[in-house]
Formats: structure tokens, C-alpha cells, sequence
């Protein structure tokens, strides 16, 4: 059985006091393993990120890595404990070079990367051509598809433990977005625990090791992706009110 390495036991969180986004939601990622959490436009999915990220802290209920408790940890220290989030939005700083956005995040963190940092970067530039051949490039110069692979290549570079990807295919084209997926799958294969959510459901469920579907801040269904396959369509319509 592969270590598990992030869960959630019956968090609740939300932005204002008095109104919860996640209700009593549990979730596991293990190591070399996706976990996909999939729902409608305002499930949650996104808060189920902020809130293992430290940006809103569980209100009730604990978020543990590897056993210890990280709920409401600064979002900044989690690279320190081997944790890194791709977010749906841009991480990058756009009057930074490419090169500068990937090497920022390993600064002051010489004791955890020095003598290999080098190798990893050539490494990663040789995963990434299209980041080498961008790296001296501003960022914020970069079209939508190759800053997501400036992403990518900087969560490999830092090598994590466990990777947060939220909605990484959106906005890309159907080649692109099949390239990140198989990204992801090449993170697994590393030894990486991954928590994925993307709004492709067919894809989700067809690369993850265990599937979560979030409706309206709950876990309604969650089980191995044996459990999700079959008659997918029937069941995640019924799960999800949609039909795709
Ligand atoms: N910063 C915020 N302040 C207040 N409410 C928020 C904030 N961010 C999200 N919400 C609310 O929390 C709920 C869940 O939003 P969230 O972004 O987590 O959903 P999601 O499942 O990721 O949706 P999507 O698939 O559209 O990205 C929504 O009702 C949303 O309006």
C-alpha cells in the first residue's frame, strides 16, 4: 500500500464565519497515485485547494501530510514540507523572466537542492523544450499554453511530494491539454501524490487511482477508479446533474 501522504478528515471551511463552502469533507492522496476531485462550477473544489494550502483554515476538522497536522500552515511554508500547487490562475510573476520565475521558489532553499539544483534545471529544460527555448523570455510574455508549461516545469524542478493541480487544461487546446494530462501522469509515475481536479471528467476518472466527486461542498461518492468506470456516464450525471 503506497504511503498516504495528504488527508483531509471531515473539514469544514468557508470565507465568511457563518457560512460553510465545505461541509465534513475526507479525502486521501497517496504517494505515486492521482486522486481526482471532480464537481460542478462552485462545488467547492478550488476552496478544497485554499484550505490544504493554508489560505482559509478548517474550521472544523484537520488537514494532515504525512501524518502531521498542517491545517492553516502559512501557504508559503508548504514547499518546506514538500508540497507544491499549480493553480488554476497564473503563479508566475510576468516582469520576471522564465528563468527567474523557475529558479525563484529554490532561492534560500540551497541546503534542499544545491548540489543536484543545476542538474534538475537542465533536466527540466530538456522535459519542457518549449521552456528552454522561452527562458530568457519575460513571463508575462508568454502565451496561456506555454506559461502552463513554465508551471509544470517548475513544480517538477522542486520536486514535491505532493502536487495540488487545479484545472490545469482549461483555456488549452485539445493537443496541449493532453500533453499537461500526460505531464501529470509522468509526476505520478515518480513517486509524486497528486491531487487532481479538471473539469475533462472522462479524463479525470481514467487517470486517477481514486476519484472524489464534491456537489455542493460534500463528498457524495468516492471510491477507486474501477468503481467510476462502467456506465460513467449514467452515474456521474446522476452524481454531478449533468449530461456530457
Ligand atoms: N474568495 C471568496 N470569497 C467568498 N466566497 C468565495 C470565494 N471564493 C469562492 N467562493 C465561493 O465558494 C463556493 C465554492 O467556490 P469554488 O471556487 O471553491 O468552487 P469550484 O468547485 O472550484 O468551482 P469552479 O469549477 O467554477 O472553479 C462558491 O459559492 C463561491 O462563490
Amino acid at each position: 500500500m503506497p504511503e498516504r501522504l495528504l488527508s483531509l478528515d471531515k473539514v469544514t471551511a468557508g470565507y465568511a464565519q457563518d457560512i460553510d463552502v465545505l461541509r465534513d469533507v475526507s479525502l486521501d492522496v497517496h504517494a505515486g497515485e492521482v486522486s481526482g476531485l471532480i464537481g460542478l462550477n462552485g462545488a467547492g473544489k478550488s476552496t478544497v485547494v485554499k484550505t490544504i494550502c493554508g489560505f482559509l483554515a478548517p474550521k472544523e476538522g484537520s488537514v494532515r501530510f504525512r501524518g502531521e497536522d498542517i491545517s492553516g500552515l502559512p501557504p508559503h511554508t508548504l514547499i518546506d514540507h514538500g508540497i507544491c500547487c499549480i493553480p488554476q490562475e497564473s503563479s508566475l510573476f510576468p516582469y520576471l523572466t522564465v528563468e527567474e520565475n523557475l529558479l525563484l521558489p529554490l532561492q534560500g532553499r540551497a541546503r534542499q537542492y544545491g548540489a543536484v539544483l543545476r542538474q534538475r534545471y537542465e533536466q527540466a529544460l530538456d522535459e519542457f523544450p518549449t521552456v528552454r527555448e522561452k527562458r530568457k523570455a519575460q513571463a508575462g510574455d508568454l502565451s496561456g499554453g506555454q506559461q502552463k508549461q513554465v508551471e509544470f516545469a517548475k513544480a517538477w524542478l522542486q520536486q514535491p511530494m505532493l502536487c495540488l493541480i487545479d484545472e490545469p487544461s482549461i483555456g488549452l487546446s485539445p493537443l496541449l491539454a493532453e500533453s499537461v494530462f500526460t505531464w501529470i501522469e509522468k509526476f505520478a509515475q515518480s513517486g509524486m501524490g497528486i491531487l487532481l481536479i479538471d473539469h475533462n471528467v472522462r479524463r479525470v476518472v481514467r487517470m486517477s487511482d481514486r476519484v472524489h466527486v464534491l456537489s455542493l461542498g460534500r463528498i457524495t461518492a468516492a471510491g477507486q477508479r474501477k468503481d467510476f468506470e462502467g456506465d460513467l456516464h449514467e452515474q456521474v450525471k446522476q452524481w454531478l446533474g449533468l449530461n456530457f
